[in-house]
């Protein structure tokens, strides 16, 4: 059965097109933005937010305008060379009217009906002479940024990030300095079609090789139609509640479209197999340490060991955070794939946090408020094959920074492992259509010694749990003291590659993480110290992947 809802329309831009609509949707209160074929803009505001949203979108809107496509379709030099007049025009817009004016166009001719379609040969040429219009664009718009860049003071001026988005995760990681790495897929092609040995960086003996690896025990299935159908309802949030306990679980029924599912796993799979110079257009830009965009992140000294693995980052959400210029225009749906699985996604996730309140006791709505505005973050990760596969490591081990992270396989290969209370590594098998969804950070609360007993969870003992939220002034709790942030890694196949996208939940970044008072004033025992979301970001982003010990356990007192 699938989630179905009823949305109110406000406004919606077409990315590839440029088209310009109003569309809004509210779900059980809370703006939940969905497309069907067009990036939607949700905001509070109105038509003059949307005017003041255009700033650097425009460029991409009018560089993929269905205008700008057509003309290829005609002239494909035609194309670039108007492409290039429209990133000049604001200078001349005046004299521009005025010839316009002058040399009014005579209205053109109807077309003839057409009857015979072009041959193979001649559309295949087009839709060539479209691609390379595309990216043409794309690497006039890279290069202005870069410029631009260049020019201004590193960090906090980067892109359309303003100072309201200072504890956006882009800005902990721009603050945080990574290091450039060189690019793995390479690098696996250099040392895959040789004998040539992965270079010492990759090699992770210790890790890889020590520690034991399980395979078999699944991780627990949650079916979302059924926590959505009052006949299952209370059975399966039963399951939901035991699921986050454990940290990880595979959520079917999850109402996100097959297609649309589909198309952002094509696309995703599309991205990667560009030439490295045509994902390169997207690449990070190293000189102010930032993470959004293709390249790699979480090195921060020559000698760190190198994970096995590119990625893709990007902000998603809120929509006014997301800066084009990273997002692939190749292939061409790719924008728009993504946009409306992350538009699918942030529906899935409001529907779990609805649940999961109802398994803390908390009130859904106050919890959803934490979650404002839908903080949506993308990391795609490309594993290339290794032919040393047992030596190296596609993702060191981590727990994610974030409230639940959507992770969806965009192929077949396993390689997902979860570590178990007694320190194994489980494999995590991809099931077919599911999600898997974990707990973040931001979730866990550490075990009190109250939650040790087994005394049945309440509201009461929600407020004695050590995990909360205090979001201007009021105390909020995440978590009942049950849920758990899960360490995992990700290894690499001997010769397939994988792909793995994990869309990351943050709450709203004015939110604020710490331990609950009158969990003190009761006597019990405060795990955790209280921190910004900014600096709990901040930190998160400047400290190498290193299991547990890299974030959650520096908050422990
Ligand atoms: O590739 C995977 O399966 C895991 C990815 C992941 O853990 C992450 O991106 O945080
Ligand atoms: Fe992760």
């Amino acid at each position: 059965m699938q989630a179905k809802e009823v949305y109110n329309q406000d406004m919606t831009v077409d990315l590839e097109k440029g088209n310009c609509l109003l569309t809004r949707e509210e779900r059980n209160g809370m703006d939940v933005n969905s497309v069907t074929g067009h990036t939607r803009i949700t905001r509070e505001g109105s038509w003059d937010d949307l005017v003041s949203l255009k700033d650097d979108r425009s460029h991409h809107m009018s560089c993929c305008s269905s205008h700008c496509q057509d003309s290829v379709a005609k002239n494909g030099e035609a194309m670039s060379s108007e492409g290039e007049m429209k990133a000049g025009r604001s200078d001349n817009s005046v004299g521009d009217k005025e010839k316009k004016k002058r040399f009014k166009k005579p209205p053109r001719p109807p077309r003839p009906p057409t009857t015979s379609p072009l041959d193979p040969a001649d559309q295949k040429l087009i839709s060539e002479l479209s691609e390379l219009a595309v990216l043409k664009r794309a690497r006039i718009e890279r290069m202005k940024a870069l410029k631009k860049m260049k020019n201004s003071k590193p960090a906090s001026s980067i892109g359309n990030l303003g100072s309201r988005q200072e504890s956006t995760p882009m800005a902990q990681a721009i603050a945080a300095g990574h290091l450039p790495v060189p690019n793995v897929q390479a690098l696996a092609q250099t040392c895959n079609g040789s004998s040539e040995q992965v270079p010492e960086r990759y090699i992770r003996t210790e890790e890889a090789t020590a520690e034991e690896v399980v395979a078999g025990r699944a991780i627990p299935v949650v079916d979302l139609s059924k926590l959505l159908d009052l006949q299952w309802s209370e059975d399966e949030l039963a399951k939901l509640g035991c699921a986050c306990q454990l940290g990880f679980f595979q959520l079917i029924n999850h109402g996100v479209p097959d297609e649309v599912v589909h198309n952002v796993r094509r696309d995703i799979a599309k991205f990667f197999k560009l030439p490295l110079e045509a994902k390169k257009e997207y690449a990070q830009v190293p000189e102010s340490g930032g993470l959004q965009g293709y390249g790699q992140a979480f090195v921060f000294s020559e000698t760190q060991k190198l994970d096995w693995s590119d990625m893709l980052y990007l902000v998603l959400r809120p929509m006014e955070s997301r800066d084009m210029r990273f997002w692939p225009a190749q292939p061409p749906s790719f924008r728009n794939s993504v946009d409306r699985y992350s538009a699918e996604s942030a529906k899935v996730v409001s529907s779990l946090l609805r649940f999961m309140a109802a398994d803390m006791g908390v009130e859904p709505e106050r919890l959803l408020e934490l979650f404002r505005g839908q903080p949506q973050t993308m990391r795609v990760t490309y594993y290339p094959p290794c032919r040393q596969a047992s030596k190296v490591l596609g993702l060191s081990p981590h727990t994610d920074a974030c409230a639940l992270t959507l992770l969806l396989h965009v192929n077949d290969v396993q390689g997902l492992q979860i570590r178990s209370n007694d320190g194994k590594w489980l494999n995590v098998e991809p099931m077919d259509g599911a999600l898997v969804v974990s707990v973040g950070d931001l979730l866990e609360a550490s075990k009190s010694p109250l939650f040790e007993s087994d005394l049945p969870v309440n509201s009461e003992l929600c407020l004695l749990s050590t995990y909360v939220l205090n979001l201007d002034e009021r105390l909020l709790i995440l978590s009942n003291g049950r849920y758990k942030s899960v360490e995992h890694r990700a290894v690499v196949h001997p010769n397939r590659e994988r792909i793995a996208a994990a869309l990351f939940h943050q709450v709203h970044p004015t939110t604020t993480v710490g331990p609950l008072p009158e969990l003190v004033e009761r006597g019990g025992v405060s795990r955790y110290r209280s921190v910004s979301h900014a600096d709990f970001l901040k930190h998160f982003f400047s400290s190498k992947f290193d299991g547990r010990k890299s974030h959650l356990d520096h908050y422990r007192i």
